[in-house]
């Protein structure tokens, strides 16, 4: 987010400096902006994507080399003053409309009709926009209109304000989440291009440049994609086990392993539903993440782990009391009971309000590490103290 609230002036300022650095680039990083290069990043990325099967990566390499090859056919020669207008007024815009819709939950699979037709949009419209015979631009602002350098003739300033509100709209769309969770990525590819765009009006090398960072963005999107996958649990977005037994590996000698289960998880399933069940989990996941002391996981169904790299039992003692009565006070807002069974208890509910608090509690057991004491054995020690913690009443801590 603060890259984009900072975009306005970083376009400011690479314009100041941007013939300087310009010539620097191009003198020490030349050749990895020539066409053939570029042509053979672009497959490279696309197959990495796919073996992946990472296909959603596709629309942004769609949209980015769709625009790197308009900009560029379009700058080849002067541009006529309605390009430039389109370049300056309107295709800011929509490169940040499609960052948008990119990275909102409406964008369609790829292999779909729909995500064909999407993928061939995101690479044309650019393309089809510049070279379009509009009608529509009164004819007195065409004639006002000198060609290049559009950047100079209009000044940046206008360009800068598009550009500043368009940052303002993305980050209020991801504030309200309209568009639902959308990934930091797009901020980042949107400001690049962005700035890429505004860059080329006056050196068309900037816009190769923009291309490249773009499509390692992508590799290192899918670096970190990769990760995500393996190390992080899809439900509770905390590390899952395989981090944990990584983690455990470099525990030191003075330790602590902490099981964490909730209490009547069953019965709880049972009466409000799995769904329901599934967001206690993630209430779970995001007030451990918060907790302070230790590093937590999901272990699997609804057990947690805890590691302390540290065996002050107070502080521990301190820091689980201090999850486990956060978890306890949270009020959990689940539907109340389903349907009604019959007229009389429909009548019965009718007007009570159609949510309900609920509570859940955590039970806990711990254990500090012995000396000579493997990871597994510290586990399993952890897991009986867990259910002493159970057996004493369940919603307490136990630490031995
Ligand atoms: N919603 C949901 N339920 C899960 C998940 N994983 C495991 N469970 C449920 O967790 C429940 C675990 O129940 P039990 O191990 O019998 O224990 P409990 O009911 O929590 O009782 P105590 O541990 O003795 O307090 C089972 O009903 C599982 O179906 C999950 O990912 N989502």
């Amino acid at each position: 987010m603060p890259f984009l609230i900072a975009l306005p002036l970083i376009v400011w300022l690479a314009h100041l400096f941007a013939t300087p650095f310009a010539q620097l680039l191009h003198a020490h990083v030349g050749w990895l902006t020539q066409a053939t290069v570029l042509y053979v990043l672009i497959a490279v990325v696309a197959t990495l994507a796919g073996l992946m099967r990472q296909w959603s990566w596709w629309y942004w390499l769609g949209l980015s080399s769709g625009l790197w090859f308009a900009l560029e056919s379009a700058l080849a020669a002067p541009l006529s003053a309605q390009s430039g207008w389109l370049l300056q007024h309107v295709l800011p815009w929509l490169v940040a409309l499609c960052g948008w819709l990119l990275s909102s939950r409406v964008r369609p699979s790829l292999w779909t009709p729909a995500g064909i037709i999407w993928l061939a949009v995101l690479i044309t419209w650019p393309w089809l926009l510049l070279n379009a015979q509009l009608d529509f631009i009164p004819q007195n602002v065409v004639d006002g209109l000198q060609t290049t350098p559009v950047i100079d003739t209009i000044g940046s300033g206008w360009l800068a304000l598009s550009l500043a509100l368009a940052v303002l709209l993305t980050w209020t769309i991801r504030r309200i989440k309209v568009l639902s969770q959308p990934r930091q990525w797009a901020e980042l590819f949107i400001g690049i291009q962005l700035v890429g765009l505004v860059l080329a009006l006056q050196y068309p090398f900037s816009l190769r440049l923009a291309l490249v960072a773009v499509l390692l963005l992508v590799v290192f999107g899918l670096a970190v994609q990769m990760l995500n996958l393996a190390y992080i649990d899809e439900l509770t977005q905390i590390p899952g086990r395989r981090a944990l037994y990584s983690d455990m590996r470099k525990l030191g000698r003075r330790s602590a392993v902490t099981m964490l289960d909730v209490d009547h998880f069953k019965k709880f399933n049972d009466t409000y539903g799995h769904d329901v069940g599934d967001q206690v989990l993630k209430l779970i996941g995001s007030q451990l993440k918060k907790g302070r002391g230790f590093k937590c996981y999901r272990y699997g169904g609804e057990e947690f782990t805890l590691l302390f790299n540290h065996q002050d039992s107070d502080r521990i003692e301190q820091d689980l009391e201090a999850v486990r009565t956060q978890i306890a006070n949270y009020p959990l807002r689940v539907r109340a009971k389903q349907r009604p069974k019959s007229h009389k208890q429909g009548r019965a509910q009718r007007g009570k309000p159609a949510t309900k608090s609920v509570r859940v509690t955590v039970s806990m057991g711990c254990a500090l590490r012995q000396p000579k004491e493997s990871e597994q054995a510290m586990i399993k020690r952890a897991d009986t103290l867990l259910y002493k913690a159970k057996k004493a009443g369940r919603n307490c801590v136990v630490i031995s």
